[in-house]
């Protein structure tokens, strides 16, 4: 895909996250042992050699253990698990097929490959057939955050384009800048093997020149560009676009005025056009939402209590003060490694005081919310995902939906609450599955300060039907045991 979203200034590529190949522990001297993690992240042993001498028992022991540390701290590339967890039928990453008997294109076999991806997820395997059919069939679908919605997507959009054609053909929207520039990077990544396919970025800042028609096939950006190019600027010509995605739907009817101009945006493409819609929770707001924008739909949908993951551990912290939390949180930092964390404070200043006392502490930490322009929060984000910063410290939702591989911990420093002071379930998903992304291990930790906030963990865990544990984090060991 040459020369494709040159319209957004100044946005270098995404890198691949850093990981360490188990190849590279090879000067371990784990003799003849097979050492690998199992579905847990636990390491299993196989074919152990009979005679050692004392000596060489301590090294394997401390291989041992580093190993065992790596892998707690998300830093060994986590292939193996991800394999054993694909073939889990109670796993979201379980797929009975393969990437060739869901009948991709060659040039998108290549693309998936080359991002390292091997089999596809549960999703992308019950999603894909209908969004590939003959005639291209309607779909409203929810998976769980981190489970591959996005590639899925990409992959039927991918599928339809007709990269000769120089107009735009599928229209994708995402409620926030920093979700259109990643999803715009899965688009770039995966359609690579087509050198004449391009992508515009239909956001906020970049201007283009009034009454120009654009030749980019792929459209991505929020909702309230798209309508300008779409109406008022008449870059794009609605009645061209075959295949139309709305994603994070949840996070989109948050925003206010967005439910508004994306069903103003779907109402003026042709009526064979094929929509798709995606979302990680589905309240019945986001279910009427749904329907109105997808007309005769299929539906793919999660029970209530298969929308956490299992693969995140769940804890709560009890504190009485805002210094204890810090200090709770401190705590954790000195007894486990994090390779990266996010933590979610209910207010800006309080975002901006927790940020300091950790930069304080000699934490890498970026901060970010609301009242930064969006292309000072991207280049945080992008920042954190390069491992600039190990910490983020935000307030908000543009911290949603956004994708980094090596966050091993995510912190709500204040839970979730809507402006009425209710248990924000929606929210707290979004936050806790920050972590955990394709079958990685993930730890959300809650600081709980008061009897109002100990009520809201409560409706938590009664909504998700998930027992939340208590964790002491005076106590060190307790602490080093939930990491293993
Ligand atoms: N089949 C696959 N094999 C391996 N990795 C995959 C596969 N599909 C997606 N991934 C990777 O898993 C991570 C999560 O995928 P993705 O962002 O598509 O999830 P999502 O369901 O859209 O998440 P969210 O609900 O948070 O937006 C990404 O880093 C992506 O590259």
């Amino acid at each position: 895909m040459a020369g494709a979203a040159g319209r957004v200034p100044g946005h270098a590529l995404r890198r691949f996250p850093i990981t360490l190949p188990v190849g590279d522990l090879s000067n371990l001297h784990l003799k003849e042992e097979k050492i690998k993690p199992d579905a847990n992240g636990a390491v299993v042993k196989t074919n152990t050699n009979a005679e050692k001498t004392d000596e060489e028992e301590k090294e394997d022991r401390a291989a041992q253990s580093l190993l065992n540390k790596l892998i707690r701290s998300n830093l060994v590339d986590n292939t193996n698990q991800v394999e054993v967890l694909q073939r889990d039928p109670n796993s979201p990453l379980y797929s009975v097929k393969s990437f060739e008997e869901l009948r991709l294109k060659p040039q998108l076999l290549q693309g998936v490959y080359a991002m390292g991806f091997n089999r596809p997820s549960k999703i992308q395997e019950n999603a894909l057939p209908l969004m590939l059919a003959e005639p291209p069939q309607n779909l409203i679908a929810q998976s769980q955050s981190g489970t591959g919605k996005t590639a899925a997507f990409v992959l039927a959009m991918l599928s339809q384009v007709e990269p000769a054609s120089k107009y735009p053909q599928c229209l994708c929207l995402s409620p926030t800048y920093e979700l259109a520039l990643q999803t715009g990077k899965v688009i770039e990544q995966m359609g690579k093997f087509y050198p004449e396919l391009k992508l515009a970025y239909a956001v906020r800042g970049n201007k283009l020149e009034r009454g120009q028609k654009i030749s980019e096939q792929i459209v991505i950006g929020t909702p309230g560009t798209v309508l300008d190019w779409c109406s008022k600027l008449k870059f794009i010509d609605p009645k061209k676009i075959k295949v139309f995605v709305l994603d994070e739907a949840d996070v989109m009817i948050a925003t206010q005025g967005h439910q508004d101009q994306s069903i103003r945006i779907q109402r003026m493409l042709p009526r064979n056009c094929q929509m798709l819609l995606f979302s990680a929770t589905f309240e019945d707001s986001v279910w009427k939402f749904a329907q109105k924008v997808v007309p005769d739909p299929n539906i793919i949908k999660l029970k209530r209590e298969e929308e956490t993951l299992d693969t995140i551990k769940q804890y709560y912290v009890l504190c009485s003060s805002r210094d204890e939390k810090f200090q709770a949180l401190c705590n954790l930092y000195g007894a486990i490694t994090i390779a990266q964390a996010m933590i979610f404070c209910h207010t800006r200043k309080t975002a901006s005081w927790l940020a300091a006392e950790l930069s304080k502490e000699g934490h890498q930490v970026a901060l970010l919310s609301g009242e930064m322009m969006v292309e000072q929060r991207a280049a945080v984000i992008e920042r954190f995902r390069e491992g600039k910063e190990k910490v983020l410290v935000t307030t908000n939702v543009c911290a949603r939906g956004i994708d980094v591989e090596q966050v091993s911990v995510v912190i709500n420093f204040d839970l979730p609450v809507d402006k009425d002071g209710n248990p924000d379930n929606e929210t707290y998903l979004h936050r806790i599955g920050r972590t955990g992304r394709f079958g990685k291990r993930g730890l959300a930790v809650n600081m709980v300060d008061s009897k109002h906030s100990m009520n809201i963990l409560n409706r938590i865990q009664e909504h998700f039907n998930k027992k939340i544990e208590r964790l002491d984090t005076d106590d060190l060991d307790e602490i080093e045991k939930i990491a293993n």
